[in-house]
Formats: structure tokens, sequence, C-alpha cells
């Protein structure tokens, strides 16, 4: 028996950044963030281009350590997944990609069709499962690798633009995705810097500028009374230009 449509109902552990900062060759890139991550919230990561976004994230999701500071799991860490602008699949089929990942998790060989085609099938592509993978358009290269982050029931969801080189239809398809993930019981952590898209999806924002944190509010906050000079520009649809790290 697969658990894969079961809600996830536990709680989520919170995930904790105590004075996290990274640096690069001494360069400091992200200003030390503190902040705390709690129950099944769609997070969005906000600012212009350079602002710290994926840093942040890749810290968050364990691809990067601090230079300093503390992150950790309030109690046993999540499952997770990352899913990103540009999904790396295999030169496989979408089929064999997905079965590939549940061989990796460790699902026995029997069960992984199986498993692999319902997870096609609830992202709207039964229909490419023989097809390789890195010929899908951009889209259904994203759709596939939600399915495959899918397979993986994570707890927590990490996605970096995943929206950015894609068509209205094929952003409505993600966006969807997403919303599966948090009906499910899935935490959403996602970078964007698209306003309606944040509108649309929010119930907290993150909104990073030039290396630093400048709010963490609930959305409806963040869009109608934002703290920060750069967020009230942001919000206004000015040009804001992420100045150089700190
Ligand atoms: N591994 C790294 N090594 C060196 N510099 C990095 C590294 N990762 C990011 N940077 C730099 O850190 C800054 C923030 O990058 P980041 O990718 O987090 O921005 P972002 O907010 O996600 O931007 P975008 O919207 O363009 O994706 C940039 O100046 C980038 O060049």
């Amino acid at each position: 028996m697969t658990t894969l449509n079961q809600p996830l109902t536990q709680a989520i552990p919170s995930l904790i950044l105590e004075e996290v900062s990274f640096r690069h060759r001494g360069q400091p890139l992200l200003a030390p963030v503190t902040l705390r991550l709690d129950g099944c919230h769609r997070t969005l990561v906000m600012g212009p281009n350079g602002a710290g976004k994926s840093l942040l994230m890749r810290l968050a999701h364990g691809l990067l350590a601090p230079s300093q500071g503390r992150l950790h799991w309030e109690g046993e860490t999540p499952r997770q997944a990352m899913v990103f602008q540009r999904p790396v699949l295999l030169r496989r089929s979408a089929l064999a990609n997905l079965t590939h990942a549940l061989a990796v998790k460790g699902t026995p060989r029997r069960l992984r069709k199986a498993l692999a085609r319902e997870a096609l099938e609830r992202f709207g592509l039964a229909a490419l499962e023989a097809r390789p993978a890195r010929v899908l358009s951009g889209g259904e290269q994203q759709r596939l690798a939600l399915a495959r982050a899918w397979l993986l029931e994570p707890r927590v969801l990490f996605l970096d633009e995943p929206t950015s080189a894609l068509d209205p239809a094929a952003i409505q398809a993600v966006e969807a995705a997403v919303d599966e993930f948090h009906r499910h019981g899935t935490r959403i952590v996602m970078s964007s810097h698209d306003l309606h898209q944040a509108r649309r999806l929010a119930d907290d924002v993150l909104f990073l500028c030039g290396g630093r944190l400048l709010e963490h509010t609930p959305a409806e906050r963040f869009f109608t009374a934002p703290t920060s000079t750069e967020g009230r520009a942001f919000i206004r649809g000015d040009l804001v230009v992420s100045p150089p790290p700190p």
C-alpha cells in the first residue's frame, strides 16, 4: 500500500535561524538572519535580483553551510525537497526519472512504476511517460520535477523561482501543484520576484534586498503596509535594484 495520497498530519518542525550569515571568499553575501518558520504555511521569499533569495533557501535546505550562526529544526529534521528554476533531470524517460527517485528513496521495485504513474497522472504528465525528460518543454520539466518531489513526500518543499521561465499556462499548472502540496500538509518556502504570484500564494513574506532580510511579515501586511523603504518601493512596482551585498 502506498501512503502517498494520505494527508501528512503530524506537526512540521519549526525551522530556526539564529544570526545565520554567508560569506564567499571573505565577501559577505548574506547579513546575519534571525527568523523562525512555523506551521504549514506558504512562505514567499521576495526581493530583486541578487537580493540573496537563493542563498537563503539553499542555507535553509542545507545545501550550503552558514559561515556563521546556527540553523536548526526544532525536533527531528523533516523530509525536504527542493525544486529549482531549471530542473536537473536524468537522460531517461519521464517515467524512469521518477522510478529512479523511488529507487534512491528505497521504495521496493514492485511498487515503483505504479507510484510513478500515479504521480505523472497527478501532475498532468501521464501521456508523456515514455518521452525523454530532457526534451520536455520547460513547463513539463518543472511539473516532472514537482512529481519527483511529490514522491519523496516532503514535509517542507523549497522552490527556487520555479516559474520564472514559464508562460502563464505553465505558471498556473505549477501554482496548482504547489497548492496540492500545501493541501497535503507540506510547508512551502518559495522564492519569486513576481508580486502577482506572491499575492496569489503567500501566507507570509520574507523580503530581502542587498543580502539583508528586511521584513518577515504576514502577506497581507507586506502588501498593504511594508515597513522598509525598499519594500514600499517594491510593492509600488518601482525598479528596486539590490545594492551590493553587505
Ligand atoms: N555560491 C556562491 N558563490 C559566490 N557568490 C554567490 C554564490 N551564490 C550566490 N552568490 C552571490 O550572492 C548574491 C545573491 O545571490 P542569490 O542567487 O541568492 O540572489 P537572488 O535573490 O536569488 O537573485 P535572482 O532573483 O537573480 O535569482 C549575488 O550577488 C550572487 O552573485
